[in-house]
């Protein structure tokens, strides 16, 4: 199939809803094949058949080395490669600077540092012909949201590791970037913020007040700044941060 994704292997962590969901769908316009994870197997079932075609589902938690080695021996042995990898999975929660515990500060740096930092690691000896690694952010990274601040550092973490790797990997024709997203309505709101309709309806309103284009935005306006980096469109961009986020980031 043609496309700016044709021939290509792509896996997208966190790929059975939200953003990941609609990554997938984008990468499989592209013409690519698509491994999507996910820790539940049952939703995991309902997004490949949503998805159908190109798209496989392999079980697991980024948070578990075991399941990376796992996944990764799965796809060496089903394709042989990879090519692109969206290191989407991750999560957040409100948690005011008095109220931090140790618990909620170890789940989202072991989620998204942790684990974004081994899904990455053990993906490299399967791109050894060159490949594009997208991670997922946050306009957080740079813009303060009160309550949010150690899954805001967890996103700064990874603006950080996207400028050092792409160092790390001069030479080797693998570009590292990250895609930092503003508002935009997931399932996470209720699964990990905990939100009623009428609270993400209020919280999206006042995203939208401090947005410069006024609005939340879409997962599928994220999908295809991630398709831009993962493709050669995006070709001489490594060690960058793409913020898509309707300019909330600025104000
Ligand atoms: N929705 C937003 O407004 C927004 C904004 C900025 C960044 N993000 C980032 O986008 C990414 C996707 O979030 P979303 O909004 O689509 O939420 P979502 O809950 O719909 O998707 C998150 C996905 O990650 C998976 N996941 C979480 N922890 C995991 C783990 N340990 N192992 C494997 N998979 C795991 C979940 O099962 C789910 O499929 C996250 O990294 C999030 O921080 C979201």
């Amino acid at each position: 199939m043609a496309g700016k994704l044709a021939e290509k292997v792509a896996l997208i962590t966190g790929g059975s809803s939200g953003l990941g969901l609609a990554t997938a769908k984008r990468f499989l316009s592209e013409g690519a094949q698509v491994v999507i994870t996910g820790r539940r197997q049952a939703e995991l079932d309902v997004a490949v058949a949503e998805l159908g075609g190109n798209t496989f589902g392999v079980q697991g938690d980024v948070s578990k080395l075991t399941d990376l080695d796992r996944l990764y021996a799965t796809i060496r042995d089903k394709f042989g490669k990879l090519d692109v990898l969206f290191a989407n999975a991750g999560g957040g929660g409100f948690q005011p600077l008095g109220e931090i515990t140790e618990e909620h500060f170890d789940k989202y740096f072991s989620i998204n540092v942790r684990g974004t930092l081994f899904t990455v690691q053990k993906a490299l000896p399967l791109m050894a012909a060159g490949g594009s690694i997208v991670l997922n952010g946050s306009m957080v990274s740079i813009k303060g949201l009160p309550g949010f601040s150690v899954y805001s550092a967890t996103k700064a973490a990874l603006r950080s590791f996207a400028r050092t790797w792409a160092v790390d990997l001069k030479g080797k024709n693998i570009r590292v970037n990250v895609v930092s997203p503003g508002t935009v309505v997931t399932p996470a709101y209720k699964s990990e913020l905990g939100m009623n309709d009428e609270q993400i309806k209020g919280f999206v309103a006042q995203a939208a007040a401090t947005t410069p284009l006024g609005r939340a935005g879409t997962p599928d306006e994220i999908a295809k700044a991630v398709v831009f980096l993962a493709s050669d469109d995006s070709s001489y961009m490594t060690g960058a941060e793409l913020f898509v986020d309707g300019g909330a980031a600025q104000i």
